[in-house]
């Protein structure tokens, strides 16, 4: 499991770690986990030539110790200072001992030393920074995303908030994050993540509590949670799903959901809905029935919403059941919120950033950029665990444990029909038992490597996404 701690949290270790370690030890384990990071980037460090942008906290102290390493070891490195007066001044003797040299930000000479750099150290701002980069840093970032430089940024891209992954203003754009001691928030959600590029972890000894604020799922963690059949299991033991989606208007919504229910562990699907007969012709193996979900026999699960259209009574009815409930897509317009607070069994919403911003009440563009703040609200507003779909799926829990980030997915599962097969599979899940939050997060999980090995470069349909999920279900346990 990756962990992301906020700032707090690592503030308060760092504080406990440096209580007991001689001045500035931190500071040099930082400095020489970049170093390390910067050399291998530059394959040769001699004669290599080095920018270093510093601003005037210990983010800059970090670029610039490690900037006399890289010039101890034969590199030409040139420090740019935003604040000159208030840059770390151990880190500025440090450099200047090992031979580099320091630039003024200011009168053009600066931007002309990064278009001539081989790789730009962005020690600007870390875990200390509020909003965007201040208007003396643009024309460095401007005059950084016109050069072929390498850009490494120390800790985090400068200009994003480090605990919730928002951008607001402009942010410098790395190919890679060295991040010291834990990942932070924002170097796992987007729009953050995209301004961090690669992220290599340094350990600097920091001792973190046993939870986080944001947790990111590994093949093994939901290689422990996918369900195994039992010598003595039979299809109702192994747990029924019910599916009730689809209307006359979309009849494939619910032949998409069956197929990821299909593929999700559970004994048994059961379809309830308009769409049966598409439903047995592709799928010869559900369970259809003609009633509604009361007289559809038991389940332990019920995936409600996907296609639905107008039909609210079939939605309160799925709610009233005592069994954990999914709901996404036209459901989550139709269901009555008191009635989705008033449930007992787990509930589980699966909203993409339009329906959270519906569902919340205000721009889709507040979800897209506060997609932690969203996803947290929605979760304790409905009681319920919620799965928040976007490049970065967000889940969260009522209770307010660690988010789950999901870190397999790709921007070809933009397509249409494939949120209703994760439905399906994460329907699937809590039939077979799972707690909501893991079945939630180990169906984004599979989801999304099994939109990977469908797409593998090229477009895929929602179809084929649904046909990778037993090969992404054995890639993850067999790893
Ligand atoms: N505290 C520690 O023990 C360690 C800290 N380390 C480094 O220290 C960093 C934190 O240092 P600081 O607390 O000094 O904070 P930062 O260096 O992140 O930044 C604080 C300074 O930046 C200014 N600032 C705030 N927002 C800005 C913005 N948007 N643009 C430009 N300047 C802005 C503030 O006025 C303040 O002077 C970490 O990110 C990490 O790189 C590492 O050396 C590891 C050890
Ligand atoms: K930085």
């Amino acid at each position: 499991m990756r962990t992301a701690y906020s700032v707090e949290t690592v503030r308060a270790a760092e504080r406990e770690l440096m209580a007991r370690l001689p001045e500035g030890a931190l500071m040099q384990r930082a400095a020489a986990g970049l170093a390390a990071a910067c050399a291998d980037v530059l394959g040769r460090v001699y004669g290599s030539r080095v920018v270093l942008l510093v601003g005037s906290g210990d983010n800059g102290g970090d670029a610039l110790y490690a900037g006399a390493r890289l010039a101890r070891r034969g590199a030409g490195v040139s420090a740019v200072l935003l604040a000159p007066e208030r840059a770390h001044g151990g880190g500025l003797a440090a450099l200047r001992r090992a031979g580099g040299r320091v630039v003024g930000a200011d009168g053009g000479g600066a931007e002309a030393v990064v278009g001539r750099a081989d790789l730009v150290v962005d020690g600007i701002v870390g875990i200390g920074g509020t909003g965007g980069l201040r208007p003396n840093a643009v024309p460095l970032a401007d005059a950084v995303e016109r050069s072929r430089a390498v850009v490494v940024a120390v800790d985090l891209p400068s200009g994003v908030d480090a605990d919730t992954g928002e951008v607001r203003g402009r942010a410098l754009r790395a190919d890679l994050t060295v991040t010291f001691g834990t990942h932070k928030p924002g170097l796992l959600v987007d729009p953050a993540r995209e301004y961090a590029g690669s992220v290599r972890l340094v350990d600097i000894g920091l001792e973190l509590p046993a939870s986080a604020e944001l947790e990111a799922l590994q093949h093994a963690d939901v290689a422990r949670m996918l369900p195994v059949p039992a010598a003595e299991s039979d299809k109702y033991r192994r747990g029924v799903v019910g599916i009730a989606a689809g209307s006359a208007r979309y009849p494939g919504a619910a032949v998409l959901a069956v197929a990821g229910a299909l593929r999700g562990g559970a004994g048994a699907v059961r379809y309830v809905g308009p769409a049966g007969q598409a439903v047995i012709a592709r799928f010869p193996e559900t369970l259809v029935s003609d009633g509604g979900p009361k007289h559809a026999g038991r389940v332990q699960s019920w995936v409600v919403g996907p296609g639905a259209g107008d039909d609210a009574a079939t939605v309160a009815e799925v709610l009233a059941a005592e069994v954990p409930v999914l709901i996404d897509a036209d459901g989550l317009r139709l269901a009555e919120a008191s009635a989705v607070r008033a449930r007992r069994a787990p509930t589980v919403m699966t909203p993409h950033a339009g329906e959270a911003a519906a569902l919340l009440g205000v721009e889709r563009e507040e979800v897209e950029g506060g997609r932690l703040a969203a996803v947290r609200e929605l979760a304790g507003r409905y009681g319920a665990t919620v799965l928040l779909k976007g490049s970065t799926t967000l889940i969260a829990s009522a209770g307010g444990a660690a988010v789950r980030v999901n870190p397999t997915g790709t921007s070809w599962l933009a397509t249409a029909g494939s949120g209703d097969v994760l439905s399906g599979l994460a329907g699937s899940l809590l039939a077979a038992g799972l707690p909501a939050v893991d079945a939630a997060s180990a169906a984004a999980y599979l989801h999304g490597l099994a939109g990977r090995f469908a797409a593998d470069g090229a477009p895929a349909g929602a179809h084929d996404v649904a046909e990778e999920i037993a090969g992404a279900w054995r890639s993850v346990v067999r790893a």
